[in-house]
């Protein structure tokens, strides 16, 4: 692993790593803020909150227009910003911001030519989590997901996976069922193929459905979002939680649109949400 970047941020520290990744073969990029309760020679370990975020980002959005480090130092909890998929020259990519690279909706691709590389679910829970937690403070037992539109189905879907690895779980103007929208039709064709019965296993209202989890999941969307009803969909995931008897404050937030502006009115829940859970 090398350091590209670091900065002291709230008594904490923000540094951008890059690795070699064998799931996505490709250097992948991702950055760590570290709360000022860790202390050089301390062997305390704090809460993580993995942060995955929406179509065209990577992970310097949440960490520049979010203002979480504030927070983040206040709480103690660490914060793990991953990209949005693999990159580089030798990946394939598309013209549309909402395929390929910049969208790798947190799966495993099974078509060709994006099965070489497309494996962000798998390169998360099983590759970054090693390096995470074998350079960083962040206590293994205590992960909670969270994360913004195609960012924030990616968490619902990993937490009703992986109830026991990310026990607290948020999201911010999720994809509610990808399956039943054109952003999730697309890249779902392209990257899983036309058989739907492929697609349910990523689908979080499908998922919900089946597999309920024990977590309260704490959901914010604004109503002035461009998104809601073409893509978001929010009745899609709160109906198949009611039904499921999956507990679930979704909160519809008036005037918020799908931006940063967004985000950073209401991060401050959600971080408190995690910390609550994962330091009580
Ligand atoms: N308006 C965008 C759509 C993509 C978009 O809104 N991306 C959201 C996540 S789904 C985002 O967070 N963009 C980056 C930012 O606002 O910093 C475009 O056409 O490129």
């Amino acid at each position: 692993m090398e350091t590209i970047s670091s900065w002291t941020s709230f008594g904490g520290k923000l540094s951008v790593h890059q690795h070699d990744s064998e799931l996505c073969q490709c250097p992948m990029q991702f950055a760590v803020y570290t709360p000022p309760q860790v202390t050089a020679g301390s062997t305390e370990k704090v809460p993580v909150i993995w942060y995955l975020s929406g179509l065209t980002c990577n992970w310097s959005n949440v960490m520049e227009k979010s203002g979480l480090q504030r927070i983040a130092a206040k709480l103690g909890v660490m914060i793990i910003a991953p990209d949005t998929s693999p990159r580089g020259d030798d990946v394939p990519n598309d013209d549309a911001y909402d395929l390929g690279q910049g969208a790798g909706f947190y799966l495993s691709a099974t078509q060709e030519p994006w099965s070489t590389h497309f494996h962000m679910d798998r390169y998360l829970v099983e590759e970054l989590s090693a390096l995470v937690f074998k350079e960083f403070a962040g206590d293994a037992d205590r992960q909670g997901i969270m994360g913004h539109s195609m960012g924030g189905h990616g968490a619902l879907t990993l937490h009703l996976k992986h109830p026991e690895t990310f026990r607290s779980v948020s999201a911010l103007s999720p994809i509610a069922s990808p399956a039943q929208v054109p952003w999730g039709e697309k890249a779902f064709t392209t990257y899983l193929g036309d058989d739907r019965s492929q697609w349910s296993d990523y689908d979080a209202t499908e998922l919900v459905g089946k597999q309920p989890s024990k977590a309260h999941i704490l959901v914010d969307t604004g109503d002035a979002d461009p998104f809601l009803e073409e893509q978001l969909r929010p009745a899609l995931f709160i109906d198949a939680c009611q039904k499921a008897g999956q507990s679930l404050n979704y909160r519809i937030q008036p005037g918020y649109d799908h931006s940063y502006w967004f985000i950073a009115s209401v991060i401050e829940d959600h971080l408190e949400h995690h910390a609550a859970i994962l330091k009580g």
